[in-house]
């Protein structure tokens, strides 16, 4: 990357100070770049959902896997529950997406809790729920069940022997066979007619666009997060042992004594998989970090939307000039950087991986989409949202000490460095975690072809960025209403 006209910047820079202008390119399509990450950790787009309670959990890990991004698994979810996380990621279906099945006596009150959770919005009937191919009696979908009697069980009101999709069928052909029957979602069934996933048009076409990130075994991948605290070789042995692809060691102040010994303990282990550790904001820490051991650095001090760091210590760096410094320095050793945080468009993903950044770790955005571990609230104007939380806030401190003494908890309670509840909402036009990528993905290819690159490598070699006013940044908004 390099700043246009020569001009460096006298001070820190975020990702609204900058703008990138375009370059001669030979790139002639979008769909030419490829955004898979080079740092090994096998994400075929740059993005990683960050280690968060309220953001990464299966579901979460499923989906975006299967586009291409990875999904850490938070540090305070117990390691057998993260091993159950891990083999169900392992075991989904590569395309498909999974269903959500339900048995024909249970209500409608009982499906529309589950059909929330997911974004293809249907469930299908089946006559023996509990097995690996359960046989499709019917289908209903949320829409469908709009205004019914929460007590109606489903089979009353499912469209029995609903149009299926073979699993066999291309992305192409699935969607021909839906659009023909004017359908937006079907069961999709093996040879035996067995159920193996759900369809859906929109997903047929990213079925065209994305490959999911896979590990050695043609399986799914997912990541998971170890602190620093505790019994720090035993929980990253077991979290190794269960399998996870990339290993995320992970602190608020990871420039710290406790956090070399951690790194140079887990490498100890011989992880056969990356290992990640932050966060730091220096070209200085990104080098300690390296020196003990970690092949990814996460970068970014306060940036991130439920973060206080900043107002609370006044430590921390502007998230562009951070990522560009520690990325240079880990280059230098052969190594890579995650930028971590403050993501709220999909221009700050290009700019971070103009930087440098292997990959660009995504938390609140998140939290607003079906996908995320919370339950769907609804305001008092039926718009829906999610509640998000931070890592250091009271409330993730408070499940975090829960086996501490009373005293040891109120001594840990004053320390707060994140909010505790936040309201996160649902964007009815991009409700899923995809269309989040979807939109993200859109607008990054693009920002390659503009810079004329077609890989990432290209694109950081590529990038000329300058520097703008509030009234720049101002100008790029689009206008909703007349001014
Ligand atoms: N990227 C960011 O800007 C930030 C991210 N977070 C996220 O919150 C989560 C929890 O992290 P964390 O609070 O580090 O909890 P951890 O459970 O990882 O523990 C942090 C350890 O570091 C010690 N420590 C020393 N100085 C500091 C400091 N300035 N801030 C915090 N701990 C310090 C603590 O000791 P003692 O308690 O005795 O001081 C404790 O032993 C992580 O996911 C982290 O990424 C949190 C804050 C900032
Ligand atoms: N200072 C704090 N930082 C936090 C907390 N919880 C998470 N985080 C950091 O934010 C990013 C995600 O950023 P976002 O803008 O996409 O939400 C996450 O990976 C952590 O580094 C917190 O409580 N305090
Ligand atoms: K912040």
């Amino acid at each position: 990357m390099e700043f246009l006209n020569g001009l460096l910047p006298t001070h820190d820079l975020t990702y609204d100070d900058v703008f990138m202008v375009p370059r001669r390119s030979d790139v002639a399509s979008r769909h030419g770049v490829d955004l898979a990450s080079t740092d090994g950790t096998g994400s075929t787009v740059p993005l990683v959902v960050a280690n968060m309670t309220a953001v990464a959990g299966r579901r979460m890990a499923e989906t975006t896997a299967r586009r291409g991004a990875l999904t850490v698994i938070p540090q305070d979810i117990p390691v057998d529950v993260v091993r159950e996380v891990v083999a169900h990621v392992k075991s989904r279906h590569l395309v498909h997406d999974t269903a959500v099945t339900l048995a024909p006596h249970e209500t409608v009150g009982e499906a529309l809790v589950l059909l929330g959770k997911r974004a293809h919005g249907a469930g299908v009937v089946v006559a023996d729920a509990g097995s690996a191919r359960p046989r499709v009696l019917g289908l209903v979908t949320a829409r469908d069940l709009q205004g019914v009697d929460r007590f109606t069980q489903v089979e009353q009101v499912m469209y029995p022997d609903p149009m299926t999709v073979r699993d066999q069928d291309d992305p192409r052909t699935a969607f021909e066979a839906l659009h023909a029957a004017r359908r937006h979602v079907a069961p999709v069934v093996d040879a035996d007619g067995g159920l193996v996933g759900i369809a859906t048009r929109k997903a047929a076409v990213r079925a065209s666009m994305y490959r999911p990130a896979v590990d050695d075994q043609g399986r799914l991948r997912v990541a998971a997060a170890v602190g620093i605290n505790g019994d720090v070789a035993g929980k990253a042995a077991a979290l190794l042992e269960a399998g996870v692809d990339v290993l995320v060691i992970d602190t608020a102040h990871g420039h710290q004594e406790k956090m070399l010994e951690a790194l140079r303990t887990v490498r100890g282990l011989d992880p056969q998989v990356p290992l990640v550790a932050g966060n730091v904001v220096s070209a200085e820490g990104t080098r300690d970090l390296i020196h003990a051991g970690a092949d990814i650095v996460k970068v970014g001090v306060g940036p991130g939307a439920m973060c206080t760091t900043r107002m609370m210590t006044a430590v921390g760096r502007p998230q562009l000039s951070a990522v560009l410094e520690c990325a240079a320095a880990a280059r230098e050793l052969g190594a890579h950087v995650w930028a971590d945080g403050g993501v709220r468009h999909p221009r700050d993903v290009a700019l971070a991986l103009a930087a440098g950044a292997s990959n660009v770790m995504i938390g609140s955005w998140l939290a607003g989409t079906l996908e995320s571990p919370g339950d769907l609230v609804v305001d008092a104007d039926g718009r829906q949202y999610k509640e998000s939380f931070g890592m250091a806030s009271a409330r993730a401190v408070r499940g975090r000490t829960a086996e501490d003494s009373p005293f040891d908890r109120a001594r840990k309670g004053l320390f707060e460095e994140g909010i505790s509840a936040a309201r996160m909402y649902i964007d009815p036009e991009r409700p899923g975690v995809e269309d989040v990528i979807d939109e993200i993905v859109a607008g990054v290819r693009s920002s390659c072809t503009y810079a004329g690159a077609s890989s990432l490598a290209e694109f950081h070699e590529r990038a000329v960025v300058g520097i703008q006013s509030t009234a720049g940044y101002a100008e790029g908004r689009p206008l909703h209403t007349s001014w």
